[in-house]
């Protein structure tokens, strides 16, 4: 049984462990240097149903990268390449996941380790986290993986272990349509949400309609110019939808700008500025250079 390390002790990786672990699968987690030399507590995972898990894990370091059999990378956009760039003795055979939110990392993970199998992770499950080593599970999702290299095209029967331990994962060839549209509705939540610090359910009140319709049909637009095919109504009912659906949340980027942590700006706004080509994107622009100067 191939155990999988899990890059990113975060909200989403710790409830990912769980969820595997809970299915008997071997996980490790690759820790960060501020965990080295400290003693931690078992993972506390608070489940959908609010029960306590604990969670038993193998703790690794850097220099142990040549034992990683499996990768899932659960950190945020911007730590990946200086995380990834500490396991350079990883083999070439271990496939590397990535499951941030956003786009433009894999380019750089590929030119840092171009023989491995690399794969895209899309995935809408709800992770928060508690406290130190305690994590809840906020919500279920779908999980979608698929190949960003030649090699990873022999890594699809992850997937299943993965769906027996998320309730759902599927293999795409086509990975770029699913991380094209989970942009797409952090393009127009994030930014909004971020800047006019409101829940993302706030963004139905008709003091936002008009930037909201203004912003949505920049990011159709570019998602347009990128190629892809939904209709701008199937585009706005989705977004609808997800909307609705975590209306009591505070967005990602909201929490991060909030907490004085960086965000995923340069990765989810920043990717849409950067392929607009001559199509003007003004609200975007807008929103990118203020969350620039919030600190973001
Ligand atoms: N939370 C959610 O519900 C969802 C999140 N996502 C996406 O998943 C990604 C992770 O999100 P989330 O879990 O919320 O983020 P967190 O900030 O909670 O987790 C990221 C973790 O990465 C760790 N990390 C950073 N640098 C390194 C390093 N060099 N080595 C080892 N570990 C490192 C941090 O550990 P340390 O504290 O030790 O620095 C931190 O715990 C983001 O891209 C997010 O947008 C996608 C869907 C849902
Ligand atoms: C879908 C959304 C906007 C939910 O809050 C999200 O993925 C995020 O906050 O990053």
């Amino acid at each position: 049984m191939t155990e999988w390390t899990i890059l990113g002790a975060g909200a989403l990786g710790c409830v990912m462990a769980g969820l595997l672990r809970q299915r008997g699968e071997r996980v490790g987690f690759m820790l960060s240097a501020r965990h080295r030399g400290h003693f931690h507590p078992s993972l506390d995972l608070i489940t959908l149903g609010g029960r306590h898990e604990l969670i038993q894990s193998r703790p690794r370091f850097p220099e142990q990268a040549r034992q990683v059999e499996c990768l899932l990378v659960f950190t945020k956009a911007y730590q990946v390449v200086d995380a990834l760039k500490g396991l350079q003795e990883l083999p070439t055979s271990t496939p590397i996941i990535l499951f941030h939110n956003g786009l433009g990392v894999a380019e750089q993970v590929q030119e840092l380790f171009p023989h491995n199998p690399l794969i895209a992770g899309v995935s809408s499950h709800g992770a928060m986290k508690e406290g130190d080593w305690l994590v809840r599970h906020t919500g279920k999702g779908d999980t979608w993986l698929g190949p960003m290299n030649q090699a990873a095209n022999d890594w699809a029967h992850l997937v299943k272990p993965l769906a027996a331990a998320l309730g759902h994962a599927e293999w795409r060839e086509n990975i770029k349509l699913h991380q094209h549209r989970k942009l797409a509705l952090n393009a127009v939540i994030n930014p909004l949400t971020a800047c006019h610090n409101i829940r993302n359910g706030q963004l139905l009140e008709p003091r936002f309609a008009d930037v909201l319709e203004q912003l949505s049909e920049e990011v159709f637009q570019v998602m347009v110019n990128l190629g892809e095919t939904e209709s701008r109504d199937a585009f706005r009912r989705r977004l609808q939808q997800v909307i609705e659906l975590t209306a009591v949340n505070y967005s990602s980027m909201h929490q991060d700008l909030a907490h004085g942590r960086s965000t995923e700006n340069d990765y989810i706004t920043g990717y849409i500025l950067a392929h607009a080509g001559a199509q003007p994107v003004p609200v975007s622009s807008q929103l990118y250079r203020e969350i620039k100067r919030r600190g973001g």
